[in-house]
């Protein structure tokens, strides 16, 4: 089957084709350059051709355990749920209606970053909040990036020689997320009812001490639409360097001694191995650690900066290994806890979800 698979991240927007499980084509949109003329998608279908379905990513899909086809009703309660992944959301719901109307007749699968959470335990899925507030259920933590850990844990079985029973996914591109895995499910993880929470990433500030965020609305010349844009747009390394948050040009001023860069990486690290620590606790024991995303693929050197601030947990790297590509073992042989990068391979997941959805004798 030949799947049309579209992942609109808060940095970009990946587009592929996956041909019976096999990634063929694929090519990456900077986000910014998605939104009104939705050209990235345009450009996939006309390059590539016609496929046989779609699959969209869409990171919040509320509780729901699996993927699902999409049809008017279903992609109108998504559309609902976009405040709460406001980078994320709203382009799903937007792709999804350009593939549906420039390719009617095609069916379309959304797959969601928050399946792979829905059965996390509840003591890690719950807030301390008022019990009339969760009462339905609803204000709970969903976790993200979950398609990504389906593939890391995949992946990372072929790469060791025995699958890990316990193992940790650390996603780190523009979002940044931190998921506990005990038999392949998740146990903990860091993002909860949104994408905000947890480790500070590219643009987000990640959790902030509720308390201040009540004393800037109180005190502060600020509402809550200025609140929700400061912490979803101009915050994290973007909000402290004055820059677009991208890695690539803080790294290089950190480098050239720019002291504000240097900073903001010492904070994202911190507060990273933070998340890192208390995910963790989630496992009795720890066999493998797993960093993928746009940062893991492309910063081997922030990666080993972010090991070596963490001799807690006795990880150790293999500086030559480190610096070799693909996806690959980066611990030395023989350590406690194996080391992985991985590539993130969310496209590879979406369509094999597409396929099995497709499949299935309910859909006939
Ligand atoms: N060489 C590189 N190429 C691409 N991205 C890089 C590179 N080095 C670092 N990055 C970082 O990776 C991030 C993108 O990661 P990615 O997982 O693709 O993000 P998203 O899916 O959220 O759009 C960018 O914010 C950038 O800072
Ligand atoms: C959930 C999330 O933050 O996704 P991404 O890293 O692709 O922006
Ligand atoms: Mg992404």
């Amino acid at each position: 089957m030949r799947i049309l698979v579209l992942n609109p991240g808060s940095s970009s927007m990946k587009v592929s084709i996956v041909d019976n499980g096999a990634v063929s084509h694929t090519a990456v949109w900077p986000a910014a350059d998605v939104g009104g003329d939705e050209s990235a998608v345009r450009e996939g279908i006309e390059r590539w051709g016609r496929p046989d379905a779609i699959a969209v990513r869409f990171v919040h899909g509320g509780s729901r355990p699996g993927p699902a086809l999409v049809d008017d009703e279903l992609l109108r309660w998504l559309d609902r749920l976009g405040p709460l992944a406001p980078l994320h959301q709203s382009l799903s719901v937007e792709v999804t209606r350009l593939v549906r109307a420039s390719l009617p007749g095609l069916p379309v699968v959304a797959c969601f970053d928050t399946s792979f959470h829905s059965g996390l335990p509840d003591a890690a899925a719950r807030y301390a909040l008022p019990r009339a507030w969760t009462a339905q259920n609803r204000l709970r933590r969903y976790g993200f990036h979950g398609l990504s850990c389906q593939y890391a844990v995949r992946r990372c079985a072929e790469l060791l020689a025995s699958p890990p029973v316990r193992m940790l996914c650390c996603h780190i591109g523009a979002g940044v997320s931190v998921t506990a895995i005990r038999h392949g499910v998740s146990v903990d993880t860091s993002m909860g009812f949104t994408p905000l929470e947890g480790a500070a990433m590219a643009t987000r500030s990640g959790s902030v001490d509720p308390g201040l965020l009540l004393h800037v609305l109180a005190t502060g010349d600020v509402d809550v639409p200025g609140l929700r844009d400061a912490l979803y747009h101009r915050s994290g390394l973007a909000g402290m360097t004055g820059t677009t948050g991208d890695l690539r040009d803080i790294l290089a001023a950190r480098a050239a001694g720019d002291q504000a860069a240097g900073a903001a990486v010492a904070v994202y690290l911190h507060r990273l191995r933070r998340e890192i620590g208390a995910v963790a606790m989630s496992l009795d024991r720890l066999d493998a650690v797993v960093f993928t995303g746009g940062v893991a693929e492309h910063q081997p050197g922030l990666i080993a900066e972010l090991v070596h601030g963490l001799p807690l947990l006795g990880l150790e790297i293999d500086t030559s290994r480190l610096a070799g590509t693909g996806d690959r073992l980066i611990s030395p042989p023989g350590a406690a806890v194996s080391l992985c990068a991985i590539a993130a391979g969310e496209d590879v997941e979406l369509a094999r979800e597409a396929t099995a959805l497709l499949a299935a004798p309910t859909h006939l």
